[in-house]
């Protein structure tokens, strides 16, 4: 089954997502682009629900889906599939809370399963253009500055909104200090609630490449053709050039504790994100792991619902083909 192009809109609170996301629905609207948003609310109610009457929307209230109700989200992915079996979706738009991280969203839909059946075209960030710079001193607090500089750094398109309440003065103090966090592949937009060319905002900008860890001649072969999205020299530009890629490694075997540290501690600095199941030896388990800020992290107990060992790594340009060979020199003498 063709895989459903997916977008994740994410932003700060009030940044404009959901003005933006309205524009959008317009558009697909006009070219009869068979659409689905998932709408994600800290709160239990959803009070712009009125917003999308008329639109296919799956809700998930009471928590963000980047982290305390990441099950829900799982859940819902599962049961959209299940919806939309014969005239699969056109696009699905994922909409996170002000609070989300993106990348964490990107991690589940580059999970198993899913990788299989959603891919993310791009991860789009808003920024409230009005409330930036006085953003970075109010919030002294390390976890919500890191979440700013996470929404950013983790989009393939930042969206500066709002740019009609700064003046140019402003406006050019924050371009200059967004250079300093994103890199050059970033693409950066500016407008004013949310409008900016939908055709461009749409085109794919991030890579997922699926490979497992069975067939290691290379996730071109023949079998491992279905789930290949690698960069391909017949990609256009905007492909090659996408600055985040996601990885997923199936078919993981099993490993020990030290081996997998030593592994992702050896990663590229491009690195941002990872996470999955892995079967380890010492305790013959399936356990949760997580590595971030070159730190890694093990659950403290097995996995209890079925589900395949899997690695999924996110970053900024990475060579996956070096990811892959450093893996397998790892791993295969295990
Ligand atoms: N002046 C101005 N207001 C805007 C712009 N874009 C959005 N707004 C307004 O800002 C408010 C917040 O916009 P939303 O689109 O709801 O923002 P959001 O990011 O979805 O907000 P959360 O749900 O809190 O995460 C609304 O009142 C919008 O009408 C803009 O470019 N300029």
């Amino acid at each position: 089954m063709k895989k459903i192009p997916t977008y994740i809109i994410s932003g700060f609170l009030g940044s404009g997502k959901t003005t933006l996301l309205q524009n959008i629905l317009k558009y697909c609207k006009s070219q009869q682009i068979k659409a689905a948003i998932l709408l994600n609310e800290l709160g239990s109610v959803n009070v712009e629900k009125h917003l999308f009457e008329d639109e296919n929307v799956y809700e998930l209230l009471d928590g963000c889906i980047c982290c305390s109700i990441q099950e829900d989200l799982k859940t819902t992915l599962t049961s959209l599939l299940a919806v939309h079996p014969e005239k699969p979706l056109d696009a699905l738009f994922i909409e996170g809370t002000g609070v989300a991280n993106p990348l964490e969203i990107v991690e589940v839909l580059a999970s198993l399963p899913y990788v299989h059946s959603f891919d993310v075209q791009s991860v789009i960030s808003m920024i409230d253009a009005s409330s930036y710079l006085e953003n970075q001193g109010i919030f002294t607090i390390k976890t919500v500055r890191d979440l700013l500089k996470n929404q950013i750094k983790g989009a393939t398109t930042v969206i500066l909104n709002k740019v009609d309440l700064v003046n140019e003065k402003q406006l050019q103090k924050i371009e200059s200090k967004l250079t300093m966090v994103l890199d050059t592949y970033t693409q950066v937009l500016k407008s004013s609630y949310g409008k900016v060319d939908i055709v461009e905002l749409l085109q794919k900008r991030s890579n997922t490449t699926v490979v497992s860890h069975k067939h290691q001649t290379g996730c071109c072969d023949d079998h491992a053709h279905s789930t290949c999205q690698h960069d391909h020299k017949h990609h256009h530009d905007h492909v090659q050039h996408a600055s985040i890629k996601t990885l997923t490694i199936q078919d993981v075997p099993s490993v020990t504790k030290r081996q997998l540290k030593k592994w992702l501690k050896s990663l590229p600095e491009g690195i941002m994100r990872g996470k999955g199941y892995i079967f380890l030896k010492e305790k013959q388990g399936l356990y949760p792991f997580q590595y971030s800020s070159n730190q890694m992290y093990i659950g403290d107990f097995p996995q209890k619902y079925a589900t395949d060992p899997c690695i999924v790594l996110i970053g900024k340009d990475i060579d996956i083909a070096t990811i892959q060979d450093s893996y397998t020199s790892q791993f295969s003498l295990s």
